[in-house]
């Protein structure tokens, strides 16, 4: 779908981004492993959120929708799922086959999990690793490539240190642990999005956070209770208003009920040592998450360098960073972040591409890229999404910023994430 957008001077109004994709899928995974019925406010009704739930409908959990993004899921605890009769498909999301390839390997039946064309060239060496490591019988014919084959059974724990930081992978192992009976210790390289501890915990499971250490406790029989989630609007949502509302002329904008969570809200430091102006309002707490909203005001941007511990905080912000580094002053280096390479796209190599097609300077490196502001960017031509939805909506604020605005192929895949981006951007600009 070619999708055009124009430049924009003014940036202004009041919005609401959807719920957070992280928290919806665990959302929907965890009430499915609950003893009883769970509802769920704010869940992002998104495809790939929309491939979690009918995955776990497949293992004959019943998810009903009550409204607009309000659903109950009827749990049946860690011994309840059953097997499907067809391999169960996770589209474009990697979230979805990482963490139920963890649940699928600790439940006594035969499984398979495949996805896009996308998702299917994504490492999944990384969890079969670990996971057999448990005792799983997980299988990839195409050299740690989905689809994956898993023979469900009883697994024993383990100490495990991460050799990436990645909320994927710990979500996995610490899914494939909770029916083993003794202590699983999970070290992590550097802070990953912590929900599913919060969620696990928040359902009544013993799990200790101990400096770089998750330590799920020693017990009998864990189970857990079912729960009532409100979903926070999602922040790497929000960082594309957010970066609009920077690099407007003009304008304020108020994004409202934002999750903030500091393992996961990186991009918020950065847009304050690129020296944006941003307020966080009405702070609170909903779902077991920090919240607050956001009120951006145009700024004057300046470059900063991105690198270390910080990265896994914001891996999916980098696309809309690299954007607002061509409208800052002075360099913008990225480190540290070869983990962009598999994701939906290779994302350094996406952004360096379209960005050079517009005109833009920009060097490429192995583990990030390196931009010089301020430049004026003309447009008037046609880029690509690679099929990934944060390229796609990275792309669209470029646009807002060029002289003649840019031409978007494969628009479409902005809904495995943000279905109404496109109306909220409408909305916004003046
Ligand atoms: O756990 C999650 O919900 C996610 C973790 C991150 O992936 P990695 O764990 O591969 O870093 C992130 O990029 C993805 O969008 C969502
Ligand atoms: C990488 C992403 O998601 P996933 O890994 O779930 O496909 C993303 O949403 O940017």
């Amino acid at each position: 779908m070619v999708y055009q957008v124009n430049p924009a001077k003014k940036i202004s109004g009041e919005i609401k981004v959807p719920g957070d994709k992280s928290i919806s899928h665990r959302s929907l995974i965890l009430s499915s492993i609950a003893e009883g019925e769970s509802e769920i406010e704010g869940l992002l009704e998104a495809e790939d959120c929309l491939s979690t739930m009918g995955i776990m409908r497949d293992l004959g959990i019943e998810i009903e929708k009550k409204a607009k993004e309000r659903y109950t899921v009827k749990g049946k605890g860690l011994d309840g799922l059953e097997e499907a009769d067809d391999v169960l498909d996770c589209g474009n999301s990697g979230t979805s086959m990482r963490l139920l390839a963890g649940l699928l390997a600790s439940q006594d039946f035969y499984s398979v999990l495949t996805g896009d064309h996308s998702l299917r060239k994504r490492p999944m060496q990384r969890i079969i690793g670990p996971l057999s490591k448990m005792g799983a019988e997980i299988w990839s014919r195409r050299n740690g490539l989905a689809p994956l084959s898993i023979n469900g059974q009883e697994l024993s724990s383990m100490e495990y240190k991460l050799p990436v930081a990645s909320a994927q992978l710990k979500s996995s192992i610490l899914l494939a642990s909770l029916k083993t009976k003794s202590e699983t210790v999970i070290i992590e390289p550097a802070v990953s999005r912590d929900h599913t501890e919060r969620m696990l915990k928040g359902a009544g499971i013993d799990l200790e956070i101990k400096a770089d250490r998750i330590i799920l406790k020693e017990a009998a029989k864990r189970k857990l209770n079912p729960f009532k989630i409100k979903v926070p609007g999602d922040i790497s949502s929000a960082a594309f208003f957010i970066a609009a509302g920077l690099l407007a002329e003009s304008g304020e904008l108020l994004i409202k009920n934002v999750g903030i969570n500091e393992t996961r809200s990186g991009f918020l430091e950065v847009v304050e040592a690129m020296n944006g102006n941003l307020e966080l309002l009405n702070r609170k707490e909903q779902g077991g998450e920090p919240t607050a909203d956001i009120l951006v005001k145009a700024s004057k941007l300046k470059g900063c360098e991105v690198s270390g511990e910080i990265i896994p905080r914001l891996i999916d912000e980098i696309p809309i960073i690299s954007v607002m580094a061509v409208m800052a002053e002075g360099k913008t280096i990225i480190k540290d972040a070869e983990e962009l390479r598999v994701k939906e796209t290779d994302r350094i190599k996406a952004v360096v591409n379209e960005f050079e097609k517009l005109g833009i300077e920009i060097k490429e490196n192995k583990d990030g890229m390196e931009i010089i502001g301020i430049q004026t960017v003309e447009g008037g031509i046609e880029v690509d999404s690679y099929h990934d939805h944060r390229i796609a909506m990275s792309l669209a604020v470029l646009a807002l910023n060029t002289e003649k605005g840019i031409t978007i192929n494969g628009s479409e895949i902005i809904s495995t994430s943000f279905p109404n981006f496109k109306e909220l951007l409408l909305e916004v600009v003046k």
